[in-house]
């Protein structure tokens, strides 16, 4: 097997990073009605295999689990999730034969196993779904002719697909018909009646391809998403007890400090966030904001670059090889950061406290997300998906922090994300190391605004930059159309 997107020419390479179609309501007119009557069966009961199978359930489809024999027999928690849902479980033998979609949630790293294992139980003409396009774009997998490939890919972690769904809404997703596998040219209708299904449609739905996504959501996740929130909680925490914070206050400080930001993000975006600092916090975030985007610049690019090449899946693949040892080790340094064992305090901090003595986060969110959008657009992204995959999806992320912070993160995000994480985590630190030295706790862990004035000229000029930034434009756009958007409990 070798990499499929660089076996394409570059005019296909060009065509498949640029299909990014945003779609209107009225192409999911006919809802659910494709899969009506269907056997769907999910392999697979983790993060996104219980969510997705939980939201497709409530709209009336028929869903089941195939997991693997080890799995049943001891009871895992894949066969738990499914059970204490009241699922129908078995394994491949029993489930795959008669299965007209089989929506593959394993984690990435199985793919290649569980697919080769699969295909051959699987009716002529029955279709496969993925997630994530790993294995087909990175790993080169072929599947059968006669079976239709999809992709249904939620911008979000598993568990906020489920959460968002409860309240009546949905997270973006992108879906894509793999070009190599459409014999029957129903993919398309499938895969839009599996959006309608988990609620995406309800929060925007981008008709892509398995290329885009693979590429987007690999830079996401390895940079804003999971890196640059890992990043900052451990710098951030680490600088305020440093000079003095009460260790509990500041661990509780960035536990919930991302959400309280971010949920200003997901609703008005970098204005909006910006806009919720007083005056002088803002002008500080800002310049501080400009300052990591110089030093980060070169880090964003260089994923991309190993994103693009197949350098990033080509190490992430030898350290599958080698029994995930690298991956295995920085979970357990993670577990292990004075951030992560620390107790929060009971102490109460308002919605308030929480913005006026988080300067540095808003910096490095507003940077990370500059700099993951302007880095994916550049390299042929299309803005909607680059959106999604920065701005949007950050307060998702920003919600598993705030329930155990980095731990419930990397629990939740897939293997692949996490993987990606750490490597930008420990290649990040070091570069902002004289960055941080110069870090007071007048903009982490105090409020800035106490003892500093405002250039109101200075300030407009400011204001008028974060409007004006490419993202704002695309966001004000996407999210006019999220009228079911909810605000947090
Ligand atoms: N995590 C997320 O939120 C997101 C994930 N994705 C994509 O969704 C897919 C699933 O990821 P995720 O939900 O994180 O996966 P998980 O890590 O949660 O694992 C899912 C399930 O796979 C089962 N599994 C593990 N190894 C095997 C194997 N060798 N054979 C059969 N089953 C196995 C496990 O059950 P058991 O060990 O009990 O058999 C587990 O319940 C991936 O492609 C990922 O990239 C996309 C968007 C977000
Ligand atoms: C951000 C990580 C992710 O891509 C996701 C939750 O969307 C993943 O692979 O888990
Ligand atoms: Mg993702
Ligand atoms: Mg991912």
């Amino acid at each position: 097997m070798e990499n499929y997107f660089n076996t394409l020419s570059l005019r296909e390479q060009l065509a498949q990073l640029g299909k990014c179609d945003f779609m209107k309501a009225k192409e999911f007119e006919n809802g659910v009605q494709q899969l009506v009557g269907k056997k769907i069966v999910i392999i697979g009961c983790g993060a996104q295999g219980l969510n997705q199978g939980l939201n497709m359930r409530d709209s009336g489809l028929d869903i089941s689990y195939a997991l693997r024999d080890e799995a049943i027999a001891q009871k895992r928690p894949s066969y738990q999730n499914a059970n204490a849902e009241n699922f129908k479980i078995g394994n491949y033998q029993e489930m795959i034969p008669s299965a007209d979609l089989v929506i593959n949630l394993t984690p990435d790293k199985q793919h290649t196993d569980v697919v080769s294992k699969v295909m051959p139980l699987m009716k002529k003409g029955a279709t496969l779904s993925y997630s994530h396009g790993f294995n087909i774009v990175e790993e080169g997998m072929k599947i059968r002719e006669d079976v239709t490939v999809i992709m249904l890919a939620p911008k979000s972690p598993g568990t906020e697909v489920r959460e968002e769904f409860k309240r009546g809404f949905g997270v973006p997703t992108l879906i894509a018909v793999h070009p190599e596998n459409d014999p029957q040219n129903k993919g398309f209708e499938l895969v839009k009646a599996y959006a309608v299904a988990t609620g995406g449609d309800k929060a925007g739905v981008l008709n892509s391809s398995f290329v885009a996504e693979v590429k987007s959501d690999l830079m996401g996740e390895q940079t804003i998403l999971c890196g640059i929130l890992q990043t900052a909680s451990i710098l951030s925490f680490d600088k305020m007890v440093e000079k003095g914070i009460e260790p509990s206050y500041a661990a509780k400080l960035v536990q919930y400090g991302w959400e309280v930001l971010t949920e200003a993000l997901k609703h008005g975006g970098l204005t909006n966030m910006m806009d919720r600092l007083s005056n002088p916090a803002k002008i500080e975030a800002y310049k501080l904001a400009d300052e990591l985007k110089k030093i980060m610049l070169p880090l964003f690019n260089k994923h991309m670059d190993d994103i693009m090449s197949g350098e990033f899946s080509k190490t992430m693949m030898q350290d599958w090889a080698n029994d995930d040892i690298n991956l295995l080790t920085w979970r357990k340094q993670t577990e292990q950061t004075a951030f992560e064992k620390t107790e929060i305090t009971s102490q109460d901090i308002s919605e308030q406290e929480f913005l006026d003595n988080s300067t540095l986060l808003a910096a490095f969110i507003k940077a990370g997300v500059e700099l993951a959008y302007d880095t994916m657009t550049k390299s042929g992204i299309k803005a909607e998906s680059a959106y999604y995959e920065s701005l949007h999806e950050a307060p998702l992320i920003a919600n598993t922090i705030a329930r155990k912070k980095l731990y419930e993160m990397n629990r939740i995000i897939s293997d692949t994300a996490e993987y990606g994480c750490y490597l930008f985590d420990h290649a990040c630190k070091p570069l902002l190391k004289n960055f941080m030295e110069k870090v007071e706790k007048n903009v982490i862990g105090q409020s800035f605004s106490k003892t500093n004035e405002v250039d109101n000229q200075e300030l407009i000029k400011i204001n008028e930059q974060i409007r004006n930034h490419p993202i704002e434009i695309i966001g004000a756009k996407l999210r006019a159309s999220m009228t079911a958007m909810k605000k947090l409990d």
